[in-house]
């Protein structure tokens, strides 16, 4: 092989590598989020200002946090089948590397915000970053099983951010959509925690399957599961959102209770997978429900 093919594929090794720190389909899902948020913010059509430099802006904070991830995690990382093979601990970049680009787009991210945006925008966002790169990543993950209760009010923040970038305030109906992402991510983590519980325990991290056993993990993802359909219905019963967003909440809900009963029932990790797929597709058309409604 020439010295310029292998120059050729150490480049596409290294770009794919820094897109993978980014988490991106986890990313892609937090900017529908926020720009559902956007939309929802206004009675016609987003200005494009908030529109562009908000999702640039919210998307590079949210991927320098999961790049921060990265590189916090990385020992832990190295102990599970499903994250072994991650840029850091299987040595295609090294801490450098990550840390230098989490701290370059973290920074467009801010100077984005802040100045093509709104400062408000950039604080929440800012808080967001720190939320779950450093106060969930370092501290929260290793000291509870509650972790990602209260953990996931960073990944919940998103529609809060979209809506503050397009009126530069915290709106009440903004809060309703964090509420139900809030709601959603126990039940979203614990059906993968639930299947991948040996890995935990291996990693020594105290995810409630180790610490508290499957069973009662799984009684907390019906029991999560149950509040999240009720709190899917405030949209509806404060007037936000109208006929279609019900049935679609209503609907999709029960989707999501099926998997969670049935995973109490079965005890199957298989399901338990299921489920965890499940609640992806459910948030997804969950806020497709809310814009689309919008709209009517
Ligand atoms: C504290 C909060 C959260 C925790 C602990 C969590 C945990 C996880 C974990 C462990 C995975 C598996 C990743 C993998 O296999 O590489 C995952 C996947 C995923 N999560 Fe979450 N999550 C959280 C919040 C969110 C939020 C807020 C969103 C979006 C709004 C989200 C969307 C996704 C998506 C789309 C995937 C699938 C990624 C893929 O297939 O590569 N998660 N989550
Ligand atoms: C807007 C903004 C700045 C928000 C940042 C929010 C953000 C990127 C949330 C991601 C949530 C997530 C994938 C948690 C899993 O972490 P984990 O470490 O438990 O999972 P892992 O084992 O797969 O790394």
């Amino acid at each position: 092989m020439s010295e310029q093919m292998i120059n050729d594929s150490t480049n596409t090794i290294s770009w794919k590598s820094y897109y993978e720190l980014c988490k991106p389909k986890v990313v892609l899902l937090i900017i529908f989020t926020a720009v559902v948020g956007m939309f929802l913010a206004v009675p016609g059509m987003v200005p494009w200002q908030p529109l562009v430099f908000g999702t640039i802006g919210i998307g590079l904070a949210a991927s320098s946090a999961a790049a921060i991830n990265h590189y916090l995690d990385q020992k832990f990382d190295a102990k599970m089948a499903r994250t072994k093979g991650r840029p850091l601990p299987h040595g295609d970049l090294n801490g450098t590397q990550v840390l230098g680009f989490a701290f370059t787009i973290g920074a467009i991210a801010m100077l984005v915000l802040i100045f093509l945006v709104n400062e408000l925008t950039a604080f929440l966002t800012f808080l967001s970053l720190i939320g779950y790169a450093v106060i969930y990543t370092v501290y929260l993950k290793h000291a509870t099983p509650q972790n990602i209760v209260i953990g996931g009010a960073a990944g919940a923040a998103p529609p809060v951010l979209g809506w503050s970038a397009v009126t530069s305030t915290i709106d009440p109906h903004a809060l309703l959509l964090f509420l139900i992402i809030f709601i959603w991510t126990p039940p979203h983590f614990w059906a993968l925690a639930v299947a991948r519980r040996e890995e935990y325990a291996k990693a020594d991290i105290p995810m409630l399957p180790v610490t508290h056993g499957a069973e009662f993990t799984r009684l907390h993802i019906v029991f999560y599961t149950v509040l999240l359909i009720l709190v899917s219905l405030l949209p509806y019963l404060t007037g936000m959102s109208g006929m279609l967003y019900l049935v679609s909440a209503i609907g999709l809900g029960f989707g999501f209770l099926y998997y969670a009963v049935l995973l109490k029932k079965t005890a199957d990790d298989i399901i338990a997978m299921k489920a965890f797929k499940y609640s992806i597709l459910y948030l997804m058309l969950l806020f497709a429900a809310l814009l689309i409604d919008h709209y009517l």
